[in-house]
């Protein structure tokens, strides 16, 4: 199987086995804490675990974004880079996956989404909740192909990419289920995809060089 729709741990998941394991990890990590949890009679422990999915964007401010070491291993940052010139074109690594445009498809949430969601995390620890498990995803999958075109329309200019090799360790498709979280934390992801993709290019033109950038700061 080659898609994964991240539910409830306690759910039977479909994703593909491959080399590194790569998109189990999100679940093994949790599952592992579970059983630590329950053998270890942790009942008094309160703990919730959130499952993040593909955080994208910045503060609206432009100050506050990500600035990745190095050559950027995410799609969104490298594709920023992109966009601001600093890199020649993004690689798409696969164009034959079963999925609508054939690129690979995943839950993008807003970083501030994200934020919202630790704080209502917080708040349910505060409740004594016992072990909890959210997924903070937006339920929404976007394929690398989307994610492209958005961020061009937000740059006001084609992102120049071209189709490559499949990366090894992906899966096609995985986007959450993100009903538990709305249920119990009474969150949900209000963000779209234009608004990450313009926050996200604000914080990339305003310090094309990350932290380091000489830019305008005001
Ligand atoms: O240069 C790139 C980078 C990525 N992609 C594609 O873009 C999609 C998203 O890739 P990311 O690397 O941005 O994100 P992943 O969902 O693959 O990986 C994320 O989720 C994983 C678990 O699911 C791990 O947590 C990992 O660290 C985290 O970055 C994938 O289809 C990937 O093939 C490209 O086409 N070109």
């Amino acid at each position: 199987m080659e898609n994964s729709v991240v539910s409830d741990i306690t759910r039977s998941h479909e994703s593909s086995r491959d080399k590194l394991g790569k998109q189990d990890s999100i679940y093994t990590t949790a599952a592992l804490i579970k059983v630590t949890y329950t053998v270890n009679h942790c009942e008094e422990w309160n703990i919730v675990i959130l499952r993040y999915f593909n955080p994208v964007g910045a503060h609206k401010s432009g100050k506050i974004g990500e600035d990745p070491k190095g050559v950027p291993n995410n799609l969104m940052p490298y594709c920023a880079q992109v966009a601001v010139g600093k890199r020649k074109e993004i690689n798409v690594y696969g164009n034959d996956y079963d999925t609508p445009d054939g690129t690979g498809v995943r839950d993008y949430i807003h970083v501030e989404d994200l934020a919202i969601g630790h704080v209502a995390a917080q708040k349910k620890i505060e409740e004594c909740c016992g072990l909890k498990i959210y997924n903070l995803g937006t339920g929404q999958g976007y394929s690398v192909m989307d994610m492209i075109n958005a961020l061009s329309k937000a740059a006001g200019k084609p992102v120049p990419y071209k189709i490559a090799e499949r990366r090894t360790g992906d899966i096609a498709s995985c986007y959450s289920k993100p009903d538990l979280a709305a249920k119990e934390l009474g969150w949900k992801a209000t963000r779209g995809l234009d608004e990450m993709c313009e926050d996200l290019w604000r914080w990339q033109t305003m310090n094309p060089d990350g932290f380091n950038s000489n830019g305008p700061k005001s």
